[in-house]
């Protein structure tokens, strides 16, 4: 019997079905089919397994496919096609290309370039702030803002350098500035230099000039290829370049969040959108005050200056909100409004010593907090600049604090924007700024404005204002002179411009015969000539005295060395930037108060030489003066003892003495006192011969002094003083700051000071007194007797009220205090009617023997009342606080505090002008100053 393997299905298998079927190799077909199913099962878990793989590793793909988007818009071997359509470039893909494990394929399959992911230039973290570099440029990474969300965690792109990604706008959770915003690795983000930026990959970008705008200084050559590159309007690759530049500069960042037309880079402005209210703690973006167009989109749309779009946009100003109390840091919100802190120069945010450095980082754009990096700063400090605090010296070693400052002084984001300068009523382009800044003399001190020149002098000023300087002549920049640019109310025209009163004082000072209506032409070299004639009538700058006179009335005189065109470019850039300030004193008061003595007690004192010149005219003074003295005290004393001496014959006559008897010692004898005059005298000799050379000492004393027409003018900085040697408190000594000091003799000023016009520019008023006029008399200009304290206080009530020192500062000094020690023991101050209530309690100290140790106080109690009597006459007049310092004119020390303190009030004025709504008092600071 057969037993089949199907028997109990009962049907039996026979011939090669039941040999296939036998039990026995049935066993072995069920292991192989066994195992032919795992097998199929394992290929399929297998296939499963990678297309999973394949999903994520797509999903990665596209985020990096999104990164390289950004950096690499066109340039890429890998872009699909190209489309002449702008929006359709946007939209272009990035594909990457799988491992191909298939059959073996036997036609030709394009290959896709690897792309090494190493050469894509990134940042990494700075070590530090102090590991500044010196003269190295450091491009500022901007965080992606897009990694918000989507790449919150970092791309493993690379295992050796850190992908620069902040998730906070420069901000941690805390506020605390992201470390990654540092730059630390040379070999990564120096690239200055094009020739030492290895990545390939920028090299499509930096061809577009665009990285080099971003890098963080420029020297006039980058200056010029950012001014040029970005007008240049080339064939696509600019706007391939644009979104991801776009992203990168923040001006434009910022400006054009708005437009939504970007469709595919608009994930980067979407973002800017959403992230609107995201920005960093404290900060908030403000339309500033004045509205512009975006530069790039000017360039593109109008490189004639559209006005009408200009204003289309509005630049957003950052502006930090304090979030603690007033006067705190807005970091730590500790402190008060004492503590000291540095300012950021785009969102005006404080910081106090601890929060600084965390607060702004490495500074790669100068003093910004972190989130500010990439912004424009705030117009209103402009002027400061470059200008170190104290506290960053106190943070940073000197080369840092140097470092910084060159940055924040010659970054592209902190430049003036062209399309905010104006010149004859017309916008500056790109390339005018450009020419401007870098002529032979630029304009100094150039912020947004609206400004006039005259193109054939060279003059340059504010629209309604006088010339301040003199630039160089025939650049081709801005629209045609306006008639009146200057806001001129003469009758007298130069190069088209009708002249303000100043210009025309120097012109009649010069001897240029301006009579009715006169139009000049004036050249760049001063050379004038009348409308209409041919000849050439005289020379400006020549004439004597010229150059004093318009330093006097502010006005500018040709520069001294003109680099030639094109040489020294960066030299004329840095000085442009480095420009000094320039501050005016003004010293005026009554004949005889003693301004003279000052001024030139200041020249000894600033080190300010007398010229050869000056000596030499001083010198006849001085011999005229001596000799006249000498007649008058010689005549006097020989008539004073011959009267005594007929006196006393006359008493031993009438006594029947001997006429041997009589003593010959008179009180005219010559005492100790004269005794020194006399010797002093002896000089007399040396006085008188050719060669004499005058002393310092002797200028000093002597009355008078060479000065054109009552006017003297000259320029001082203060010195630095030693270590160890005490200075003002929080008085912080600073080389650039220059003072004028201008010395004007009351009888220039005219009827009812009408003079005093010329000088309203100055920045301080400092009124001479002197102390022992109150019982002197003068005439007046009507020949009538008039106490000369009575006329020194009209002339100081003419001048305080005087409409061009409407807002100035006033510095009463009350002079001569040495011979006001001397002379209150004889004469009661209530010789002056003014000073009828003088009635101070002496405390007499009955232990001095001397009586003179009481004259001090009387002096100073004196001068005290005088100085209240002014003072609250100027807040009669004026409603505004008037500063007093005491001195004798021939003591240095006094004039240096005399001056020091002008320094001080300065101060005030500028820190009132900085902050309007000041933290800090003057008047706490006044109470420990001379007054
Ligand atoms: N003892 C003393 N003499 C002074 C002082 N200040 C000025 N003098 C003298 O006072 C006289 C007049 O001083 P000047 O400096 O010529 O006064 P001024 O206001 O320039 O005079 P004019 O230009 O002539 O109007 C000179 O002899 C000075 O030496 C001072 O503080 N003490």
């Amino acid at each position: 019997m057969k037993v089949g393997l199907f028997a109990p299905w009962g049907f039996e298998l026979s011939g090669f079905a039941s040999w296939v079927f036998d039990r026995t190799r049935f066993a072995w077909w069920v292991l192989i089919l066994v195992a032919l199913l795992h097998g199929l099962l394992k290929k399929l878990v297998s296939f499963r397994v990678s297309c999973c793989w394949v999903l994520e590793v797509e999903e990665e793909y596209c985020k990096m496919a999104g990164v390289l988007r950004k950096i690499l818009p066109i340039q890429s071997p890998i872009h699909v096609e190209k489309e002449d359509d702008d929006d359709k470039i946007k939209n272009l893909e990035y594909s990457f290309a799988l491992p191909y494990s298939g059959p073996l394929l036997t036609c030709d399959v394009p290959r896709a370039v690897p792309i090494d992911f190493r050469q894509i230039p990134i940042a990494s973290p700075a070590i530090g702030s102090g590991s500044l570099l010196t003269d190295v440029s450091l491009p500022v990474v901007q965080p992606i803002v897009k990694s918000h969300r989507k790449l919150s965690k970092k791309p493993n792109l690379v295992s050796d350098r850190t992908v620069c990604l902040e998730t906070d706008g420069g901000m941690d959770g805390n506020g605390m500035p992201c470390e990654a915003s540092r730059v630390d690795d040379p070999s990564a983000s120096l690239c200055a230099n094009d020739d030492e930026c290895g990545p390939k990959l920028s090299d499509g970008i930096r061809s577009s000039g665009r990285l080099d705008f971003f890098s963080g200084c420029v020297s006039s050559g980058e200056l010029q290829r950012s001014l040029e590159v970005s007008e240049l309007p080339d064939n696509g690759s600019e706007n391939e370049g644009r979104d991801f530049y776009d992203y990168m500069n923040p001006a434009k960042y910022e400006s054009i969040g708005s437009e939504s037309s970007h469709s595919n880079s608009s994930e980067i402005f979407s973002c800017q959108e959403e992230d609107h209210n995201e920005e960093a703690p404290g900060h908030v973006r403000r339309p500033s005050i004045v509205t512009f167009r975006d530069p790039e989109s000017n360039d593109v749309v109008d490189n004639e200056s559209d006005v009408s779009n200009t204003d289309s946009s509005v630049h957003e100003r950052h502006i930090a909100v304090r979030p603690g109390k007033k006067g705190t840091c807005y970091r730590c919100m500790k402190g008060s409004r004492l503590t000291e802190k540095e300012v950021c120069i785009v969102c005006g945010a404080k910081y106090c010593l601890n929060c600084v450095i965390r607060a702004m980082g490495s500074m790669p754009e100068g003093r910004k907090c972190v989130a500010c990096i990439g912004k424009r700063i705030d117009e209103s400090r402009r002027k400061t600049l470059g200008k170190c605090s104290r506290m960053l010296k106190q943070l940073l070693a000197v080369v840092e604090v140097e470092q910084i400052m060159r940055s924040e002084r010659s970054c592209v984001v902190n430049q003036l924007p062209p399309e905010l300068i104006y010149v004859n009523r017309q916008r500056l382009s790109k390339q005018e700024l450009f020419l401007m800044l870098t002529c032979p003399n630029p304009p100094k001190k150039l912020k947004p404005g609206y400004y006039w020149y005259d193109k054939v002098s060279g003059l340059w000023g504010k629209e309604g204002h006088k010339p301040c300087q003199i630039i160089s002549p025939q650049l081709i920049v801005g629209g045609h002179i306006q008639e009146g640019a200057s806001n001129g109310n003469t009758n007298i025209m130069i190069n088209n411009r009708k002249i303000t009163k100043a210009e025309l004082i120097m012109l009649q000072w010069a001897g240029v015969k301006c009579e009715g209506a006169t139009h000049l032409w004036v050249s760049a070299e001063g050379a004038y000539q009348e409308e209409g004639m041919n000849n050439i009538k005289g020379k400006l700058w020549i004439k004597t005295g010229i150059k004093l006179i318009c330093a006097v009335l502010s006005l500018p005189t040709p520069p001294n060395s003109v680099s030639p065109s094109g040489e020294g470019v960066n030299d004329v850039m840095a000085n442009n930037l480095e420009q000094k300030t320039l501050y005016k004193l003004l010293l005026v008061g009554l004949e005889k108060s003693g301004t003279c003595t000052i001024f030139k007690q200041a020249r000894i004192v600033y080190s300010v030489p007398f010229s050869e010149d000056e000596r030499q005219s001083i010198k006849s003074i001085i011999q005229c003066n001596l000799y006249g003295y000498l007649g008058i005290l010689l005549e006097g004393r020989e008539r004073f003892e011959e009267e005594c001496l007929i006196d006393k014959r006359r008493k031993v006559v009438h006594q029947h003495s001997s006429l041997g008897q009589i003593d010959c010692k008179t009180i005219y004898s010559i005492g100790p006192r004269l005794k020194a005059f006399s010797d002093w005298l002896l000089q007399a000799v040396e006085v008188a011969r050719p060669d004499y050379q005058p002393s310092d000492m002797d200028i000093l004393y002597a009355e008078g002094f060479s000065s054109s027409k009552g006017l003297s003018s000259m320029e001082f900085s203060f010195p630095k003083v030693a270590p160890g040697f005490c200075e003002n408190i929080g008085y912080q000594h600073d080389p650039l700051l220059r003072y004028q000091l201008i010395r004007v003799h009351p009888t220039t000023l005219g009827g009812n000071c009408k003079r005093l016009e010329m000088f309203e520019d100055v920045d301080v008023v400092l009124f001479c007194v002197s102390l022992i006029d109150y019982d002197e008399f003068s005439e007046d200009k009507n020949g009538v007797l008039i106490n000369k304290m009575i006329a020194s206080r009209q002339l100081f009530e003419r001048t305080a009220t005087h409409p061009k020192f409407e807002e100035k500062k006033f510095l009463l000094i009350l002079n001569k205090f040495d011979l006001l020690e001397e002379k209150i023991e004889q004469v009661p101050l209530t010789q002056c009617e003014w000073f009828d209530d003088f009635n101070p309690v002496i405390s007499y100290n009955p232990n001095s023997s001397s009586t003179t140790s009481t004259n001090p106080s009387l002096a100073r109690r004196a001068s005290q009342y005088i100085a209240v009597k002014f003072k609250r006459l100027f807040r009669d007049l004026t409603d505004r606080k008037l500063y007093v310092s005491l001195a004798t004119g021939l003591e240095p020390d006094n004039v240096d505090e005399a001056f020091k303190y002008a320094r001080e009030v300065l101060k005030w004025k500028q820190e009132e002008l900085n902050y309007p709504n000041n933290e800090l008092s003057s008047t706490s600071i006044e109470a420990s100053s001379s007054s």
